[in-house]
């Protein structure tokens, strides 16, 4: 009876014994499964930053931008924000028309020439005469003489007021006379977003000097039909100057317009995302290079 006692005993011993053993197993794989968690969790931090760290090294390659002159959140209007710079030699190689040829040279933005409405118009019809007519490289430009036919009557009609209005505050901005300025080509659509470049012509983010890459620019403007942040990133106008990167923010309806030689090398940084519209108005001093507005064949007027 003792006996079976002692048995009893030495059983319910083993078995708590065996119940700790258990109880401990369990807090020990506890432990170690938290452990892991945290090791999960501080490897997911460690490569949260490597990537960050990339996607920061990899953006900032093309964004060595120092000074923004104006961002696309800002309404610049009534008056232009002007940046005067001194007039590179450029123009000594041409023929000089006074009242016309810079004297004066720099750049300038204004928000209060062309109106946000006949921006997201003018960006409808862009985006209608591009579908037909894009390049499956990223950049697309619709050359407004060809393309105006394809787009119709209201575009030319918008298109020679908006012209007029932007040509008038180019006139003001740098004393010229308004009369002795004239359209040049090319004058131009362009639509760009993300896509890999496939051929050269798609390569927009080149620097270069309008003066040089297009000869007859005397003042480059260009109006922006698309806002940097909500329907594009990337895709900032920059002007790059001897010690500094200076941008400017796309807006819609935004006007930004300035003396097209070396005093003013630029270059468009890439687009990241979305598509960015814009038209880019050229001017020139030279009568021999001046080209109409587009027109309906057939002389349509108003
Ligand atoms: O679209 C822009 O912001 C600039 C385009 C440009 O540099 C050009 O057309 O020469
Ligand atoms: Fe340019």
């Amino acid at each position: 009876m003792a006996l079976l006692r002692m048995r009893n005993a030495q059983g319910s011993n083993a078995t708590e014994i065996e119940k700790k053993i258990k109880r401990g197993n369990a807090l020990r794989q506890g432990s170690a499964w938290r452990g892991s968690r945290w090791l999960v969790a501080l490897l997911l931090v460690v490569l949260s930053v490597c990537v960050a760290a990339m996607w920061l090294y990899v953006t900032s390659l093309d964004s060595d931008v120092t000074e923004t002159l104006v961002r696309q959140g800002e309404l610049v209007s009534p008056q232009p924000r002007v940046y005067t710079v001194q007039c590179s030699e450029d123009y000594e190689n041409y023929k000089r028309y006074p009242g016309c040829t810079p004297v004066k040279c720099g750049r300038a933005v204004t928000d209060g020439v062309v109106t946000r409405e006949e921006a997201q118009i003018l960006r409808r019809l862009a985006e209608r005469g591009l579908a037909l007519a894009g390049s499956e490289g990223g950049a697309s430009i619709l050359d407004l003489h060809s393309g105006a036919l394809s787009m119709g009557k209201q575009f030319v009609n918008i298109y020679r007021n908006v012209r007029g209005r932007i040509q008038a505050v180019i006139a003001e901005t740098f004393g010229l006379d308004p009369t002795l300025m004239y359209l040049t080509k090319p004058t131009f659509f362009s639509r760009i977003n993300s896509t890999t470049a496939k051929t050269q012509h798609d390569e927009y983010w080149h620097p270069h000097i309008d003066k040089v890459t297009y000869g007859s620019f005397d003042y480059t403007s260009l109006l922006y039909l698309s806002d940097y942040g909500t329907d594009f990133t990337g895709g900032r106008f920059i002007f790059m100057d001897q010690n500094n990167n200076r941008t400017v923010e796309p807006r819609a309806g935004r006007v930004s317009f300035f003396s097209s030689g070396t005093e003013n090398l630029h270059r468009v940084e890439k687009v990241t995302w979305g598509t960015r519209y814009a038209i880019t108005v050229s001017f020139t001093c030279d009568p021999a290079h001046a080209i109409a507005d587009p027109a309906i064949p057939g002389g349509t007027h108003g």
